[in-house]
């Protein structure tokens, strides 16, 4: 079987506010689909629905068993070193302890076993938190805006890291961005939710390493911009954050 997520018919509703109105999504396994969409249009939810986190009031969701989540915030457990957070909910073994040690390495952090949450930086809590994502080798990845929240640099490097990573491990990946050019960079497929339901999905044609200044790179920002109901001269991150609480 190819497909790695099918959803079709999603709804879901909160109060008398429908957010999710009959979405239809299938994601091939090994795929990364990057959603776009404004503030409040259900990505987090949709996200949230896949990682069981929350439930559909209608409609199909097929996802692998193995998926894991990682959040715009670490989410780290204090109490537990990096080595500690990575390995959480492993078996407590030798072997489990060279799995962690392995992905820290992977994520750059081969220093920083015993490193305490508090002592890291924003980024290299982050890349913890991808470590520990990436450690289970889930089927299915679920980005939720996880570079939103870093500076500018590091959010950069933190985007090569996991085109790197996604490289080498293969899972399908479903990332949650306001970032339009963050999504064209790394994503197979780029999607804009809106109204509940999907309103662009598009194969990003561009080559690899994406180059900004790529034609095919432009001109899809500027479908997508528009799709986003932005106009073209406004800073698209900035724009479609406007609406955020
Ligand atoms: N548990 C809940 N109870 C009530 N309303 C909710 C709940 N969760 C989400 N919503 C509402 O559903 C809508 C979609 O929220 P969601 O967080 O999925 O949007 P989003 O597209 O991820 O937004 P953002 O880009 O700002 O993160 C919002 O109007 C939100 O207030």
């Amino acid at each position: 079987m190819s497909v790695a997520v099918h959803i079709e018919g999603l709804r879901r509703t909160f109060g008398a506010r429908s957010v999710l109105g009959g979405l239809d999504l299938d994601i091939r396994r090994g795929e990364f689909v990057a959603l776009l969409g404004a503030s409040g249009t259900g990505k987090t939810t949709l996200l949230r629905i896949l990682g069981a986190l929350e439930r559909p009031d209608a409609g199909t969701v097929l996802v692998p068993e193995a998926r894991t989540i990682v959040f715009q915030e670490p989410r780290l457990v204090p109490s537990k070193r990096a080595l500690g957070n990575v390995a959480v909910g492993l078996p407590r073994t030798a072997e489990s302890r060279e799995r962690g040690l392995r992905a820290l390495a992977e994520v750059g952090l081969a220093d920083h076993a015993r490193a305490w949450p508090h002592t890291l930086s924003g980024g290299e809590a982050q890349r913890v938190a991808l470590a520990r994502a990436l450690v289970r080798e889930p089927d299915l990845l679920l980005l939720d805006e996880p570079f939103a929240a870093l500076d500018a640099l590091t959010r950069l490097r933190m985007q090569d890291l996991v085109a790197d990573l996604v490289r080498t491990h293969r899972p399908a990946v479903l990332l949650v961005t306001h970032d339009v050019e963050e999504a064209i960079k790394l994503a197979d497929r780029v999607a804009v939710l809106r109204d509940g339901r999907l309103v662009t999905d598009e194969t990003v044609a561009a080559e690899r390493p994406r180059d900004a200044t790529d034609p095919a790179f432009t001109a899809l920002r500027r479908r997508l911009l528009a799709d986003l109901g932005v106009r073209e001269n406004e800073p698209a991150v900035e724009a479609i954050e406007g609406g955020r609480r």
